[in-house]
């Protein structure tokens, strides 16, 4: 029998987790930068899977790897020490819960504007108009033999099943497996982790702008119980007086929109209010009879 102490109950009574599933994907679109047809690759991505990974970025494995090393001096800092950097409200250090809705993961975060008047002038976001958030997570490794005993081989879930709001997340991880994205037909699967790449994933607002052609993807990341996984994702979002419509450029004649029209301001605080599983978009959508 296993006898469990107190922390350690506490902290399975709060995640949730889920059969480990090894179905490791390959077949995620990748795109070359360097290639001319990149932009079409970058399309059918976004409609296929709202996903794809791109090579030949142009930034170095150097900075990135000095991005990670910094990430992590502050996550192995004293706890204390962190919890001085929050609560993330709206920026700062989190730690388990996500969001202001109940939602808790074994994971550990910080989270920074990247909005242009927070910012000094040389670290302004790269395009203009677009700017939102950057996170840093941290998914530690399984702490003792104690807890992998008790979840009985199941997966910690480090950050649940959700779409992103906004429009386009980059992604960058460390080579720790753990992202999972759901393919059309509601199956997850594994991504391999590439510490060399960025991933790119559709948010809820390009799936309207683009009236459903894009698909904001669903994701997930399960926690590894030998290894931390360390990311670090910028949400590019519109600016907040934005409205968010189809763009007339991809309709076709005589299309209508899909969505009732609300502007990024208006669909945050709708988010803000919802779980994270949620169907955020669902509470935008045009029913069909209207
Ligand atoms: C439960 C929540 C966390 C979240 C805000 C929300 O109420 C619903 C959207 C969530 C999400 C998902 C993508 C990003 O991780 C995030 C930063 C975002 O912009 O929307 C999170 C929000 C969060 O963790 O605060
Ligand atoms: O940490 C990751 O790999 C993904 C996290 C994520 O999906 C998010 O923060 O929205
Ligand atoms: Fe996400």
């Amino acid at each position: 029998m296993v006898v469990l102490s107190k922390p350690i109950l506490d902290n399975l009574a709060q995640i949730k987790t889920c059969k480990p599933t090894s179905n490791i994907f390959t077949g995620i679109p990748i795109v070359d930068l360097s290639d001319t047809n990149a932009k079409k690759h970058i399309v059918k991505a976004c409609q296929d899977f709202g996903f794809f990974k791109v090579i030949n970025h142009g930034v170095s494995m150097e900075f990135l790897t000095r991005l990670e090393t910094e990430a992590l001096k502050f996550f192995k800092s004293p706890q204390q020490e962190k919890e001085k950097s929050g609560p993330p409200n709206p920026f700062g250090y989190g730690n388990k819960n996500i969001g202001p809705n109940g939602d808790v993961g074994w994971v550990e975060y910080l989270l920074f504007s990247t909005n242009p008047e927070f910012l000094s002038k040389n670290a302004r976001p790269v395009i203009p108009g677009i700017s939102e958030t950057l996170w840093l997570n941290h998914y530690p490794a399984c702490p003792s033999s104690e807890l992998l005993q008790a979840l009985s081989g199941r997966s910690l879930i480090g950050f649940g099943e959700h779409t992103d709001p906004q429009l386009i997340s980059v992604l960058r991880s460390n080579n720790t497996s753990g992202l999972q994205i759901c393919l059309r037909d509601g199956t997850w699967v594994s991504v391999p982790p590439d510490h060399t790449t960025f991933f790119f994933n559709v948010g809820d607002s390009l799936q309207v702008m683009t009236n459903g052609r894009f698909r904001s993807v669903k994701h997930r990341v399960l926690a590894d119980s030998l290894k931390p996984r360390v990311s670090m994702i910028y949400f590019g979002g519109p600016p907040l007086s934005e409205k968010i419509t189809p763009l007339s450029s991809v309709m076709e004649e005589g299309e209508e929109s899909l969505y009732k029209e609300f502007t990024w301001c208006e669909y945050k605080k709708s988010a803000y209010k919802t779980r994270l599983g949620d169907n955020r978009l669902g509470l935008f959508e045009k029913s069909t009879n209207q």
